[in-house]
């Protein structure tokens, strides 16, 4: 099912003059299997500029593989993926994140033997010469400032995860795409969490999956709900998050049938 945008006004306008030449990433057709089970199969998925977008569906819907795709860390065995007017569909995830396609994962991926600012330098190190936050900024905005010269191995669950998003966002993506960012977050941590995320540049696209829906309600404009590998619904976030059918869908009372008629 999809919700008719035209109800709405327009969403407003993130794009930035200086990244007006950017187009944003466009998925056709994206399939992947294990055997013979279809983990992903969808016709269409779009991220333009700006986007405030959430991800969501019931364990095992597919959310992680969609990201993956889209970050280069599993090859889809169908479809293609065009990002500012190239196809990436065979680039390597490195080659994505230097293009400007950066990622955090489900599981926080930090350098545990660098210090906390040495992942923050790794994580930009494509930005060198001219970068807009310096690495100890970056930690700063993640609240991680006061740990710069520690392991990144000490660091507790929830601080791992900002380190993550601080080696992210120092790469300066304009698709930024986060796998639950507020995983095992504390009350606090996940406030800081969306303070971040509001403070993102307007340019920078942002794809959260999610499953708190306190999150994703107070970040995204736009949600697309994932069943069985498939769209089941996407549309304006207040919508969808008022769909019967989604809600059923997560408490099993039929949700399915939308997905499969
Ligand atoms: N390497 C793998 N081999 C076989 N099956 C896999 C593999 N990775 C994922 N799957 C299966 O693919 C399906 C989709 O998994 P995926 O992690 O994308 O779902 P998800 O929506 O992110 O779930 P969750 O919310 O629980 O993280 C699940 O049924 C999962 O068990």
């Amino acid at each position: 099912m999809r919700i008719d945008p035209d109800q709405l006004p327009a969403p407003r306008s993130r794009r930035d003059p200086d990244h007006a030449h950017s187009t944003g990433l466009v998925a056709a057709g994206l399939r992947h299997a294990y055997g013979p089970l279809t983990v992903l199969d969808l016709d269409t998925f779009t991220i333009a500029p700006g986007d405030r977008h959430a991800v969501i569906g019931p364990n095992g819907a597919g959310k992680s593989t969609l990201l993956n795709v889209l970050a280069g860390t599993i090859r889809a065995q169908t479809g293609q993926l065009t990002y500012n007017g190239h196809t990436v569909t065979r680039w390597r995830p490195a080659w994505r994140a230097r293009a400007g396609i950066g990622r955090t994962f489900q599981h926080p991926a930090v350098w545990p033997d660098l210090t906390c600012l040495d992942c923050v330098r790794v994580g930009g190190w494509h930005h060198r010469r001219n970068p807009d936050h310096t690495p100890i900024q970056v930690l700063n905005l993640v609240g991680l400032a006061d740990q710069a010269d520690q392991p990144a191995s000490t660091l507790s669950h929830g601080h791992r995860r900002m380190l993550d998003l601080a080696v992210a966002i120092a790469g300066q993506p304009r698709i930024l795409l986060l796998d639950e960012p507020a995983a095992g977050l504390t009350d606090t941590d996940t406030g800081r969490l969306l303070d971040i995320l509001h403070g993102l540049p307007s340019w920078m696209a942002v794809v959260i999956i999610e499953h708190h829906m306190d999150v994703v309600a107070a970040f995204a404009d736009w949600i697309t709900v994932l069943h069985q590998g498939r769209r089941h619904t996407d549309g304006p976030a207040h919508l969808v998050r008022a769909d019967p059918a989604v809600a059923a869908l997560y408490l099993g009372t039929g949700g399915g049938d939308a997905a499969h008629p």
